[in-house]
């Protein structure tokens, strides 16, 4: 295994009976980066990281998580990743702290006060430190999500996925959920792909993206954004990137 190279995605492809989502999609993600899958609505972005999390086998190509198959080594996988989805819901009936132990229950022998411990670090990580004991009923949006970051983090993954982290909030604590992914990436070093449209997010957190296009069945850009922004020839790119000077 190449331990630069955390993903590689080559040549996948998705088809739903006969409708082809998209094809031919290829892109590596380096160890530590964050990488953001953008495009408008419908192109495929939620199925991408479902490949990529080994949810949904791709129907072309094949794609690797530090070195392991998605299709034929999927608990390989599932071990080196945490995940956001983008629902990210709670468990109700149970405080943060209790649900940040669930995967912990679930997936190690820790004994309860192991695993309380550990729940709480991974809660002061994301900034919640003073709501261990709060209900998610009690909590902001923005709080949540922090939360179910936490959650994703429980068992240490080096590879974090998170679809749509800021959807539903307003712009600031989008910001602040942006702040936090940096500062997640520099204190454990993970590696993050991040599905996301909002501009300033993509700005603020990608090192680069990969954008997937509904009618082009596939990918029109790959890399960094700023650089997008300036030299790509494609008009759905250029429009895109140049949102910003209207916002
Ligand atoms: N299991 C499935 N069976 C059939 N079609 C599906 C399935 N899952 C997704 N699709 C279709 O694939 C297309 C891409 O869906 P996907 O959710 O990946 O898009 P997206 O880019 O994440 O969109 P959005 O930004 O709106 O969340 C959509 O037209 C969707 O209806």
């Amino acid at each position: 295994m190449n331990d630069a190279v955390a993903i590689v995605v080559d040549a996948a492809g998705q088809r739903f009976g006969t409708r082809t989502i998209f094809e031919n999609v290829s892109f590596t993600v380096a160890t530590g980066e964050v990488f953001v899958v953008l495009g408008g609505s419908g192109c495929g972005k939620s199925t991408l990281l479902k490949q990529m999390i080994g949810l949904l086998p791709p129907t072309q190509g094949r794609i690797s998580v530090r070195g392991h198959d998605v299709v034929t080594e999927v608990e390989a996988v599932r071990r080196d990743i945490g995940v956001m989805f983008q629902s990210g819901a709670l468990f109700g009936s149970m405080t943060l702290l209790e649900n940040i132990m669930l995967p912990l229950a679930m997936f190690t022998d820790l004994p309860a006060r192991a695993r309380a411990e550990i729940a709480r670090i991974k809660l002061a990580l994301v900034g919640l430190a003073d709501a261990v004991n709060l209900l998610p009923s009690e909590i902001s949006g923005g709080m949540a999500k922090r939360a179910a970051i936490a959650r994703a983090l429980a068992l240490d993954p080096p590879i974090l996925f998170l679809d749509e982290p800021s959807a539903g909030l307003d712009p600031i604590t989008g910001a602040g959920l942006d702040r936090l992914i940096l500062d997640l990436r520099a204190a454990l070093g993970c590696t993050f792909v991040v599905v996301t449209h909002e501009l300033q997010s993509i700005f603020a957190i990608a090192d680069r993206c990969v954008m997937l296009d509904r009618a082009a069945k596939g990918m029109i850009a790959l890399g960094v954004p700023r650089d997008l922004q300036r030299t790509s020839d494609h008009p759905t790119v250029r429009a895109f990137f140049n949102r910003e000077a209207e916002s």
